[in-house]
């Protein structure tokens, strides 16, 4: 997957801007960055849910842009999507929700459908699971409910936006480990956006910063670790000011609560 000089926006509003990325097939790439800079909207292009405005976004070298109907939901097949909590259908199974994408989307007879939503079932833990209902499960057996549908079409590439939100730190280094663990076997292509940059970077091969609509760093979690870009250290580093700021524009706090002139120091 690459993304070539892109820019892209919602309406009049540009927000990515000659953004430049790739991802090497087989690995984990994992975009990180300040909310709203423009992680997810990365995702919409690879999905092709949006369109850049100018350049390129290439998967195995087809211009996503030039592909027809046809050509488009051939490569969707090819592309598993996790979205921020993984939502899964409430009114199916565990087992059906894995066998949903199957379903709609080939003709294979019952008793292949069933070998393959039990595989994908068994390849995050949960094979036992299989007839309870989506209120039955914890927030990270749900998780591993949806990254299993994710692969049910056994994708080349998966999309995972958020996929730890809400998640305690137990079920948060399983469903990593599971990303990781399952990119590998099953040879898959792994993006994850993630604000949690502790599992993040221990599953990884790369880390691209996304910030004000640029990638401002693109390496291994030990080259960002190690960066010297103030804004790199800044995220990587959570602290509260620096490139970034901790307080939106705003009117000098003397005006906006009525007191004398403040020395800066004490405004911060
Ligand atoms: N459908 C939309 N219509 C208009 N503006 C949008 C839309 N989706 C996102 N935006 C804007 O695009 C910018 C980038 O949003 P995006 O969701 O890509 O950021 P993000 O890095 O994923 O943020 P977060 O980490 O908070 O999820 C934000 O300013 C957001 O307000």
């Amino acid at each position: 997957m690459e993304l070539r000089d892109v820019s892209c926006g919602y309406g009049e509003r540009l927000i990515l801007e000659g953004v430049n990325l790739s991802v090497p097939r087989g690995k984990v790439l994992a975009l990180i960055g300040t909310s709203g800079g423009g992680k997810t909207t990365v995702l919409r292009l690879l999905g092709r849910q949006l369109k850049p405005v100018r350049g390129q976004v290439l998967f195995d070298g087809h211009d996503l842009a030039t592909l027809d109907q046809t050509g488009l939901y051939a490569v969707r097949r090819r592309m598993g999507m996790l979205f921020q909590f993984g939502a899964l259908f409430t009114d199916l199974s565990v087992f059906e929700n894995v066998a949903f994408p199957l379903r709609e989307h080939t003709n294979l007879p019952e008793a292949m459908i069933r070998d393959l939503v039990l595989m994908k079932l068994n390849a995050v833990g949960l094979r036992g699971a299989r007839d309870l209902m989506p209120s039955e499960v914890s927030g990270g057996m749900a998780r591993r409910v949806a990254l299993a549908r994710a692969i049910a079409l056994d994708p080349d590439l998966v999309l995972y936006d958020e996929p730890f939100a809400g998640l305690d730190p137990i079920s948060l280094g399983v469903a990593a480990r599971l990303i990781r663990d399952l990119n590998d076997a099953l040879g898959l292509t792994s993006i994850v956006v993630s604000h949690d940059l502790h599992e993040t970077f221990a599953i990884a091969d790369q880390v691209a910063m996304i910030a004000n609509g640029r990638v401002v760093a693109q390496g291994t979690p030990d080259e960002l670790r190690h960066s010297e870009d103030p804004l790199v250290q800044q995220f990587v580093g959570a602290q509260a000011d620096g490139p970034v700021r901790f307080h939106q524009a705003a009117l000098p706090v003397n005006e906006d609560f009525g007191v004398g002139a403040m020395p800066s120091r004490e405004l911060a």
